[in-house]
């Protein structure tokens, strides 16, 4: 499913009526039946629903929505909060169907009145302000909205919330906060950033007649189980060790020989072949209490840290994952610099290993094997030398200018984890959830994605579905036996097996 900026709504809208001919006055009125009918799943009769209705071609779809509701029995009181003279084009139209269907129409007059009227109702449908919305709000739609933030009724907006901006980038806006959008033809692209995600509430896509086999596809998509049923690697029968692929995992020191452990382990456990850690010598005895199916290669080290080379060399390898727990050692980033000169293989760095990545970038431009950097958004900042709000405000944007930068792909990790490959195309993935915010998960990603990378062709699909797996084990635990509270990262990497036996072959 594509995820939109408004801009690419409007040459979607445009695509349909001037290339397929579909009338806007009739996307209009399937937009608000779509709408009107999951209303339905939410609310009963007995409920009193306030449409709000605003100037442009949102609040037509509100005087869609009011008479359907009407039509089939709801209370229903529709509100216009703009002067006439404001409502235009296909809105006007099926203004004029609602009047000429005999349905009452009230005005905004007084403020105190409207908030009378929220006070008495149950449910309030927010059509006020969709996808074409500027600045900040503006009188009188300011007021309705700061009573509506905090009145007690259901809300539910249509499209979008209003006051809330459709793409990224856009920090300074009030916005009304939903328990339900039912958004029109695509998600949009505000509904995976941190600051504009929670005024939607749960939301669900409605289809209104685009004629989808037409339309100028967006670069950004979302990861959805239908994807993950078509991409996801499965074993051949007759399939031996070598044929999953040997995996190297680099990293761990003395103090922290946890990460590498647990990296290594979720990949075995997500299906490497064989798997070789390279940690420093102090570390080895607890990493291979954890691990005994590894293989175990030498680092040098100073004060327990790895510094110099690896004993057994970087040859042989299917993908490397280097950086998990490796510490910040001088001696740490040549040792990064030269897997990267050195292998032939896809390379994904995580952790220390970003840190160092930083002095590195221009040796990964270069690289001909692919490059797989998985930051958090304080690890993404530091790389690009900014911000962590500045990034998190356009996360898509700055994932795509260091992917395109440097022909590597990015994993942003976060609730919303955005893939982008060295292309520009996108992908989100919103599986997992709070639990999952405790030290240790991600290096279980990196296992896991380093396996799904061996065992499946499209770098891009082996990224998009290692999320999945990551994020649906910890659904499927904190529903089962867990709490987001006492997860661990290891009870992920052991919950694996479950998982995977429900999806793949
Ligand atoms: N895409 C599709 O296929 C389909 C899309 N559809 C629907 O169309 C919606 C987009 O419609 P749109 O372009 O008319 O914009 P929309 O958000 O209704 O309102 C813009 C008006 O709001 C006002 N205004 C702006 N900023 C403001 C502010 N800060 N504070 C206060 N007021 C502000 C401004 O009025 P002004 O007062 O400036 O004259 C302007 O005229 C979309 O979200 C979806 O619901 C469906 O009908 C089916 C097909
Ligand atoms: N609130 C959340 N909802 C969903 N996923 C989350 C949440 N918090 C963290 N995650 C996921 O957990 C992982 C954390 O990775 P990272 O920050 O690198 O952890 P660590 O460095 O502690 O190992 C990422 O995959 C991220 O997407
Ligand atoms: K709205």
């Amino acid at each position: 499913m594509n995820i939109v900026t408004a801009k690419e709504m409007y040459v979607w809208d445009r695509q349909a009526m001037e290339e397929a001919g579909i009338d806007g006055k009739i996307l209009m009125e399937n937009a608000g039946r779509a709408v009107a009918q999951n209303v339905e799943k939410l609310v009963d009769k007995r409920q009193r629903i306030l449409v709000l209705i605003g100037a442009g071609n949102n609040g037509g779809d509100g005087f869609v929505i009011a008479r359907t509701l009407l039509n089939k029995g709801y209370t229903v009181r529709a509100v216009q909060v703009v002067p006439d003279e404001k409502i235009k084009g296909d809105a006007l139209a099926h203004k004029h169907m609602f009047l000429a269907s005999n349905y009452q129409l009230e005005h905004l007059e007084k403020l105190l009145d409207l908030f009378q009227s929220i006070d008495h109702s149950d449910v309030v449908i927010d059509s006020m302000l969709g996808i074409g919305v500027e600045g900040r709000l503006r009188s009188p739609i300011d007021q309705v909205v700061e009573y509506l933030n905090q009145s007690k009724c259901l809300k539910i907006a249509v499209d979008i919330p209003s006051g809330v901006p459709a793409d990224e980038g856009v920090t300074d806006f009030s916005g009304l906060k939903v328990d339900h959008t039912f958004t029109i033809a695509a998600p949009k692209i505000s509904m995976f950033i941190e600051k504009t995600a929670p005024y939607f509430g749960e939301w669900e896509v409605v289809e209104i007649g685009l004629p989808t086999a037409k339309l100028k596809k967006a670069k950004r998509k979302l990861w959805e189980k239908r994807d993950v049923a078509a991409t996801f690697p499965r074993r051949n029968a007759y399939a031996h060790k070598g044929v999953h692929g040997k995996a190297l995992f680099v990293g761990g020191s003395f103090s922290m020989p946890g990460s590498i452990a647990m990296a290594a382990r979720a990949g075995l456990r997500s299906g490497a072949g064989l798997a070789t850690v390279a940690t420093v010598e102090s570390a080895w005895p607890s990493v291979a209490a954890h691990i005994p199916e590894a293989t175990y290669t030498r680092v040098e080290e100073e004060a327990g840290s790895m510094v110099g080379v690896i004993d057994s060399g970087i040859e042989g390898y299917d993908a490397i994952a280097i950086g998990m727990g490796m510490g910040r050692k001088e001696g740490a980033e040549a040792m990064l610099r030269n897997v990267l000169e050195k292998s032939t293989c896809p390379v994904l760095i995580d952790a220390d290993g970003l840190y160092h990545a930083k002095q590195l970038l221009d040796e990964v431009s270069v690289r001909n094997a692919p490059v797989i950097l998985t930051p958090h958004p304080g690890e993404m900042a530091h790389l690009l030398g900014i911000k962590v709000p500045e990034l998190l405000a356009r996360p898509f944007e700055w994932s795509q200018r260091l992917a395109s930068e440097r022909g590597v792909y990015v994993v942003l990790k976060g609730p919303a984890t955005i893939i982008t490959t060295p292309e520009g195309t996108q992908y989100v993935e919103t599986s997992g959830n709070a639990g999952l915010a405790k030290g240790g998960s991600g290096d279980v990603l990196s296992g896991i994605l380093l396996a799904m990378i061996m065992q499946t062709s499209s770098v891009a699909d082996a990224l998009c579905n290692g999320c999945f797996l990551h994020g649906k084990t910890a659904e499927r635990l904190t529903e089962d036996s867990h709490s987001q509270v006492d997860l661990l990262a290891t009870d992920v990497v052991e919950g694996l097996s479950q998982t995977l036996r429900t999806f793949s072959g």
